[in-house]
């Protein structure tokens, strides 16, 4: 329409965005969509209304059903940069130059609850990374811990009904604690190693930028030879490997259910972007046979001292999705997308899973053309004979949906060695459901990983054991988990035993009476041969050797209240903020906080709303009148005690000190060299030593927890 087209009802206000008029799924814009269309203003409303009609049944069918597992999720748009040319291993041209760029996007997610369940709960995290590159897409469909509950696909539909919700009640929503799952776990030997990282502090992650991705199966590269390697996928946190406490992990589920997602995006929208090196471990075709563990049993990790990790890449997330429906609901992740140069190995496990996503995402998205939704699209044509279906976008032009062809000049034409082609894997044998005796110890790595954890991560690992099976009802399944734990380590099991009233018998008598509840209810995969990893050292397994030299991104609580020594916050947010960190002001309320020197301090949060549990550590500075008004706050009191049990770096100036003393950290009568004694705990009485208290700060910040703090137990959080 030109300018001398309209008619003065075109000059009717567009908003104060000078917004575009508001139309109809037609385009027809729509002259008011507040009222709909009534015989008279109190009469019925008519058919005809078909503004309102169109409306209301678009929001009547926005709902699609959720994914069948790992519902829950949040994604981001990057980049992966190889660092290390792959060349020698793979055709995959992504892989080959180093510096070059591929488009990514990632979801991560938990495993078992529904679409709106919490972000903490205890659970497997999945790591889906899907790769535009120049010759289609692969995704590497992986989850934050390395092995998996079962050895054989056919198990899955299992494992997860066992860990859902149970089938009378929909009860419990995004836990493993309860008796469905233990029963079934207790029952499936091969899971016993999972078991062991599930409860490790792995399944509490702090951050989703704090968590390694694994591929988890077994894949393989192909080199220009045709050559293969089996190769591990890896993603390893530039910010390092963290995690929360689960009496943490409870507390935010409540205050916050969305605490992983809001920190990824906020994180993004900072400019602070997530990072992680990515890496790969390989062994030649041929030579898997010499190695303690099968390479096709995705119930084992390759020990590094056995297989080295090689770093080859990076991945950064730096965007935000633009509409979670379009982008995070809507990818579809599938592990048979793959590229030429990369291809599967024979993990049963893996081969179910080319299946399942496809077929699932048929009922998922609804339509077998969801491949063309922008976020599933290759950044390369796609040319094929494949037409039609329920919601097709692409308008195929000619006759010809075929072929061989003349019509079309033969086109598409089939790419032959420059496609995708199978590695020529030679397969002969008998058709059997049986499982390779290689794949029968259920035991040796799950020692190994138990062996390799700090004392601190030991005691998580039977917290864990010990507050999942007091969630457990039925008295046999513990009394099975607590033989089944014998397997891996008596300690462990006596230790798990002793708080729930058990008792332990030696592994042997353990080991005959678990073998006849297996043949009792149908196991057909005990375990076999146990493999010897006794001289085998994989510091790998346990977090407590990851990254500890930063500060970037952590959340700093301050505590302040009026009459604080302003002076003394400026000394100290300047170093934390120096190192990356983010420094939050909370106060009793959003009031603005008058200063000793005048100056008045906005506060970010307020005690009624902020919570330790949020921050990774808590500053209390001095100022008399302040911290004898936080003396009188019990949110405040309880806010150190708190953060404190849960290990975290504590630090206070001047009279700041005093509310530390207070909130029952040191026993009554305690004094402050008591407090300064404590691992995590820095400060000092002198206002003057601000700066040097600030670099101890950082230091123990950095650290990210102080497991070693013996009188937490005796700390009210
Ligand atoms: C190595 C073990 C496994 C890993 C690492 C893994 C990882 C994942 C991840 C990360 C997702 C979420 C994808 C997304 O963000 O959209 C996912 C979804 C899914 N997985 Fe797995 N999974 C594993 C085993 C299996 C098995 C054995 C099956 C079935 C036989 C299976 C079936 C599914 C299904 C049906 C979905 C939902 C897909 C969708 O609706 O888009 N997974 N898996």
């Amino acid at each position: 329409m030109s300018t001398d087209d309209r008619n003065e009802k075109d000059e009717a206000p567009r908003g104060p965005g000078n917004c575009p008029d508001l139309t109809t799924n037609q385009g027809v814009a729509v002259g008011d969509d507040n009222n709909s269309l009534r015989g008279g203003p109190r009469g019925p409303t008519l058919l005809e209304d078909f503004i309102l009609r169109e409306k209301i049944t678009h929001f009547d069918h926005e709902r699609i059903p959720e994914r069948v597992v790992h519902a829950r999720g949040e994604g981001a748009h990057g980049y992966f940069e190889v660092t290390q040319s792959l060349k020698k291993f793979t055709t995959a041209k992504f892989l080959r130059k180093v510096g070059q760029k591929t488009k990514v996007f990632v979801r991560f997610s938990t495993v078992a609850g529904s679409r709106g369940s919490t972000d903490l709960a205890r659970d497997v995290r999945g790591f889906a990374v899907k790769f535009y590159t120049e010759d289609g897409i692969f995704d590497l469909v992986g989850n934050n811990i390395p092995v998996f509950f079962i050895q054989d696909a056919i198990k899955f539909p299992d494992i997860i009904h066992a860990v859902k919700p149970e089938q009378h009640n929909e009860i419990p929503q995004a836990a493993s604690a309860h008796d469905t799952f233990w029963d079934f776990v207790s029952l499936t030997p091969e899971s016993t190693h999972m078991l062991m990282w599930v409860m490790s502090d792995r399944a509490i992650p702090r951050s989703l930028r704090m968590i390694e991705g694994f591929g988890v199966n077994t894949f393989r590269l192909i080199d220009e030879d045709g050559k293969a390697h089996f190769v591990k996928f890896h993603w390893k946190p530039k910010l390092g490997l963290h995690s929360v406490v689960w009496d943490e992990a409870q507390k935010i589920s409540g205050k916050n259910p969305d605490y992983h997602r809001l920190d990824l995006w906020q994180a993004i929208e900072r400019g602070q972007y997530p990072e992680w090196d990515f890496a790969i471990q390989t062994i030649p075709e041929g030579e898997e046979g010499q190695f303690p563990f099968d390479v096709l049993d995705p119930t084992k990790v390759w020990p590094e001292q056995l297989v080295p990790l090689q770093k080859v890449g990076r991945l950064v997330l730096d965007r935000n999705p633009d509409n979670f429906f379009a982008e995070t609901e809507q990818v579809a992740f599938c592990p048979s997308h793959l590229v030429p140069g990369i291809d599967f190995s024979e993990d049963p496990l893996l081969q179910g899973r080319l299946f399942s996503y496809l077929d699932t995402q048929l009922s998922r998205l609804g339509s077998p053309n969801f491949h063309e939704l922008p976020i599933n699209r290759p950044e390369n044509a796609i040319v094929n004979n494949q037409r039609e279906g329920h919601m097709r976008h692409m308008i195929n032009k000619g006759p010809v949906a075929y072929s061989p062809n003349s019509l079309a000049k033969g086109c598409p034409f089939h790419a032959g060695a420059r496609g995708f082609n199978t590695f020529p894997e030679k397969v002969e044998g008998k058709k059997v459901r049986e499982r390779s005796p290689r794949f029968g110890d259920h035991f040796g790595q799950a020692e190994l990983f138990w062996r390799n954890q700090s004392d601190a991560e030991k005691q998580h690992i039977v917290d864990a054991f010990s507050f999942e099976l007091s969630m457990v009802d039925t008295v046999a399944i513990r009394k099975r988990m607590i033989d089944l734990l014998t397997q891996v380590d008596v300690q462990l099991a006596e230790r798990v035993a002793k708080n729930l009233g058990l008792t332990v018998d030696d592994p042997a008598s353990a080991m005959k009476r678990l073998k006849a509840e297996w043949a009792k209810y149908g196991v057909t995969s005990p375990p076999g041969l146990r493999q010897d990893y006794a001289n085998i050292k994989a510091p790998e397994l346990s977090m407590a050797h990851t990254v500890k030299d930063t500060i970037q991104t952590r959340q700093i609580a301050v505590l302040v209240a009026d009459g604080v020594d302003g002076a003394q916050v400026d000394a100290i947010k300047a170093a934390l903020t120096a190192g990356g960190a983010l420094v939050e002001v909370v106060a009793p309320s959003m009031a603005p906080v008058k200063r000793s020197d005048g100056k008045q301090l906005a506060p970010q949060k307020s005690l009624k709303t902020a919570a330790s549990v949020f921050y990774d550590a808590v500053y209390v500075p001095g100022g008399a009148d302040s911290a004898a008004a936080l003396k009188k706050e019990g949110l405040a009191l309880h806010f150190v005690a708190e953060a404190f049990a849960h290990y975290k770096p504590l630090a206070a100036t001047g009279e700041g000190l005093d509310l530390l003393l207070a909130s029952g950290i040191v026993p009554p009568g305690g004094t402050e060299n008591d407090l300064l004694k404590e691992p995590g705990v820095v400060g000092s009485r002198k206002p003057a030593d601000a700066q040097q208290v600030a670099q101890q700060f950082v230091k123990a910040i950095a650290a990210h927890r102080f497991f070693d703090r013996k009188s937490v137990e005796r700390v009210p959080a």
